[in-house]
């Protein structure tokens, strides 16, 4: 059965104007090691109270994206405009509608309990209010300078028949001109790059944040989220003086620095700001005194990479195989795509940022089970992709993962995926901003404390949309897609006084 909507009624929960107070009982537990006396480890249960205060006030949201006039920017704008006008269109197969399948927000559900044996589900965004996303003003940067009509039809993502009722609503939406650095990416984007801003480092970053002020005055709207889903670039150097320390960092920036990348230019922007930026690429925009600054300056910062297709499975594949009690020893993830992304991918310095995100993703799975890997032991794990532009967006992902099995066996299991890329990251997009929103609406407390204080803002929040989680330094990144997904649920189950979804269903044991 469906509950459209629910309310929690509890002595735990106050609807009040314009917020939601809740207290929580968070059950976790103290990990002793074993000392000299000889005794094991101790586990010790401990109970925390928390209190969560999530406000009702759901403001009109702008986003603007880095790279707007790309696959995903042009695909995403189309589909929240195809959503917001109830837009059909005629295929040879049949009629389709807009939707938003795919964004675990919008088309996802929550059980919320039982009623006469039958499970209830609520929809995922029915949890705490959030931003309707045909709600959503566009805006944003492109080094290229097309509009956003003739940049869908550059992407050919979507069918004709919607492109044709879409024109009219984005001919006249036109990209910001944006910062462009021929040597983060490869070399052949320079030919797209006809709209750029011009001046130092120093200057651009005074540029984007005059935009971000002016796109807010312009369009009336109350918050603004930014996202990154310009072109991968090549990783920064980390260098001891030029951007390990925010101090550093600023003050390359006003010595114009050759080494500070576009990304990290439009982050330091949203910093001062107080605008979240989430990063959907793979590169370390988030240099440590970048992060740094966001941290002292309490501005959201998220990423990093879309989880869109063949990293999300392995989240999946291998924590399931891995949870088994199964051993995987070698991982083989191909894939060729024909995009502008798989041509920017091309240049080995850039593709090495992807084989970093999409290499990590099996590493807490692995090291989570020392009954099947020694200390240091990993499985062989190869990542490939080619550039094949007839396939255009259309990527094609084949895995082969083997795994030793009881007794000296050995499973093989091949997977083959076919799938628009950028149908599957722009849902992804709307939950990572719509969440980034979200998370800056949300404060709690744990006793003891005296102030309600928000989220780090290191927003881990965001991480069952991301190939490699940003995390605050020194605490655990987490890559299975299914204890992401619970985390997430249960901290905005806990904003409305529900207990974690345990699964236990005592009740009818
Ligand atoms: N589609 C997916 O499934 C997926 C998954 C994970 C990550 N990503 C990442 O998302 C990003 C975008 O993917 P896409 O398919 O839309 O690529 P795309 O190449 O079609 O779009 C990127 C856009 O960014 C613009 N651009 C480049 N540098 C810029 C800059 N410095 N400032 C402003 N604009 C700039 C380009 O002109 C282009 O229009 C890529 O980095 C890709 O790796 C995509
Ligand atoms: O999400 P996923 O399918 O693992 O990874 C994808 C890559 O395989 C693809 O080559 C790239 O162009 C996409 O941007 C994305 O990163």
């Amino acid at each position: 059965m469906f509950a459209e909507s629910f309310r929690v009624e509890s002595p735990r929960v106050r609807y009040g104007d314009g917020e939601i107070q809740s207290e929580y009982r968070y059950d976790t537990t103290e990990v002793v090691p074993p000392g000299n006396s000889g005794a094991g480890w101790v586990v010790r249960p401990k109970s925390v109270t928390y209190n969560f205060k999530t406000s009702t006030n759901v403001p009109k949201l702008g986003v603007m994206l880095v790279g707007w006039g790309g696959n995903n920017g042009t695909t995403l704008t189309a589909g929240v405009i195809a959503n917001r006008e109830g837009i059909s269109w005629e295929t040879k197969e049949k009629v389709h509608r807009a939707n938003y399948f795919g964004s675990l927000t919008q088309a996802s559900t929550i059980r919320i309990g039982s009623h006469n044996g039958e499970e209830i589900y609520a929809p995922f965004k029915s949890l705490v209010p959030m931003v309707n996303p045909n709600t959503i003003v566009f805006g944003g940067w492109d080094i290229s300078n097309l509009n956003m009509a003739d940049a869908m039809a550059r992407a050919q993502v979507l069918d004709i028949h919607l492109q044709k009722q879409l024109r009219p609503y984005m001919e006249s939406m036109q990209p910001l001109a944006g910062i462009f650095n021929p040597d983060f990416v490869a070399a052949n984007q320079g030919a797209r790059a006809n709209n750029i801003i011009k001046g130092t480092k120093k200057e651009q970053v005074e540029q984007i944040r005059k935009d971000i002020r002016e796109f807010k005055e312009k369009t009336k709207v109350d918050k603004v989220v930014v996202l990154w889903t310009a072109n991968t670039e090549r990783y920064s150097n980390v260098v001891a003086g030029l951007n390990d320390t925010m101090d550093n960092l600023l003050a390359s920036l006003d010595k114009n620095e050759a080494e500070i990348s576009p990304s990290t230019l439009y982050a330091i922007a949203c910093v001062f700001e107080g605008v979240p930026f989430v990063n959907g690429s793979p590169q370390n925009t988030f240099v440590p005194g970048l992060m740094e600054l966001a941290i002292k300056k309490n501005s959201v910062i998220g990423g990093d990479d879309f989880k869109s297709g063949q990293t999300k499975m392995k989240s999946v594949l291998v924590d399931f195989l891995v949870g088994a009690g199964i051993k995987p020893t070698s991982i083989a993830s191909y894939n060729h795509l024909g995009n502008n992304d798989g041509m920017n991918l091309s240049a080995p310095q850039v593709f090495r940022s992807k084989e970093i995100s999409k290499s990590s993703v099996v590493d807490d799975m692995v090291a989570s089970n020392p009954i099947l890997y020694k200390p240091d032991e990993h499985p062989d794990h190869v990542i490939v992709i080619k550039y094949i532009p007839y396939v255009g967006d259309s990527k094609r992902a084949m895995d082969e993962y083997t795994s030793e099995i009881f007794m000296g066996g050995k499973n093989t299991i091949v997977l083959h995926n076919t799938c628009e890329d950028s149908l599957l990251a722009s849902p992804i997009i709307l939950d990572l901003v719509l969440l980034a929103e979200l998370s800056t609406r949300i404060q709690l407390k744990a006793e003891g404390q005296d102030k309600f204080h928000s989220f780090h803002p290191v927003a881990t929040i965001l991480s069952y949309l991301s190939k490699a989680p940003l995390v605050p330094p020194g605490t655990p990144v987490v890559n299975a897609l299914a204890k992401q997904r619970a985390m997430l649920e249960n901290i905005l189950r806990a904003c409305i006084g529900l207990a974690p979804e345990n699964n236990m269903m005592l009740e009818h044991k």
